[in-house]
């Protein structure tokens, strides 16, 4: 199918959706009076337009929690993209970090765009506290619960991009008959729960398959764990386009030493656009 079938269709999908909620926020430019005033004109959420360049969002796990919203300045300034947060509910993975309240604390500090990605189960009754947090796109888990498509339906419906997290065994067939309903796929190439684990290879052919299976689709592919400037050519070559990393960009910098952040940055973004 053509790429204009595939454009067309979120057109309109996107349309319907704003017609369904009776809110023409969904289907326009920045039109929310928050974005108008907002010191960044950027596009968020379910407003922003689609494309599939490289992006480098820094995961805040690896940040200086006591100092978080500095933190996510000093990796703005330098160059992130978008700001990756790791909600984790020591149950669906085996760590304990932040729920709502903290992500609207660092909402205000977020110029980009906030990428909440949700390891919890179950996700859906948290989904409307996490988008009031001011979450631009929700991510929820295949494992985390027995109706997917249900908890990307209530992500949508909160006026957010929805993403689907798939961990390393789970298969790419789980969202194959939903691509209509999904804005990411985030395909793990670690088992969650911590960052400074190591990258696993077998995952580049999911990622090159997904790739494949999205086609035209608006679909962003991200991959999460052990992204560093060796492994981010690997699966930027196979498809991804939204890459996290979190001890590959905190490391040896801080709020006093941002140009660090913006080396490890520039480091990885380059690294993946050389193969592309
Ligand atoms: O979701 C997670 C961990 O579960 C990640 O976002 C990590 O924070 C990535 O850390 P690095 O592997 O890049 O250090």
């Amino acid at each position: 199918m053509g790429s204009n079938y595939h454009a067309v269709g979120w057109i309109a999908r996107r349309i319907a959706f704003g017609l369904k909620n009776g809110d023409w926020r969904q289907i326009g430019p920045v039109t929310t009076p928050a974005l108008r005033d907002s010191h960044c004109a950027k596009q968020r959420g379910a407003d922003m337009p689609f494309d599939r360049s490289i992006k480098i969002a820094p995961s805040i796990l690896s940040a200086d929690f006591a100092n978080l919203g500095a933190e996510i300045q000093a990796i703005e300034a330098q160059g992130a993209d978008w700001i990756h947060v790791d909600p984790m509910d020591g149950h669906f993975v085996p760590n304990l970090t932040i729920g709502p309240n903290v992500v609207a604390a660092i909402r205000p500090h977020v110029t980009t765009f906030m990428d909440v990605h949700l390891m919890i189960s179950p996700a859906d009754p948290y989904i409307g506290a996490f988008a009031k947090a001011g979450s631009d796109m929700i991510t929820v888990h295949a494992e985390a619960g027995p109706h997917l498509h249900r908890s990307l339906q209530s992500v949508r419906a909160e006026g957010k991009m929805a993403g689907v997290a798939l961990n390393m065994t789970t298969p790419l067939d789980h969202v194959v008959d939903i691509l209509d309903d999904i804005d990411m796929i985030l395909i793990m190439t670690i088992n969650p729960g911590f960052g400074g684990q190591k990258f696993t290879h077998a995952m580049i052919d999911k990622v090159a398959r997904c790739r494949a299976m999205i086609g035209d689709r608006p679909i962003h592919i991200q991959v999460d764990g052990g992204i560093d400037s060796t492994t981010a050519p690997l699966v930027a070559k196979a498809g991804a386009n939204v890459l996290v990393a979190g001890s590959a960009v905190f490391r040896g910098g801080s709020v006093a030493q941002p140009d660090v952040y913006g080396d490890n940055i520039r480091a990885i973004r380059d690294a993946a656009q050389s193969v592309l």
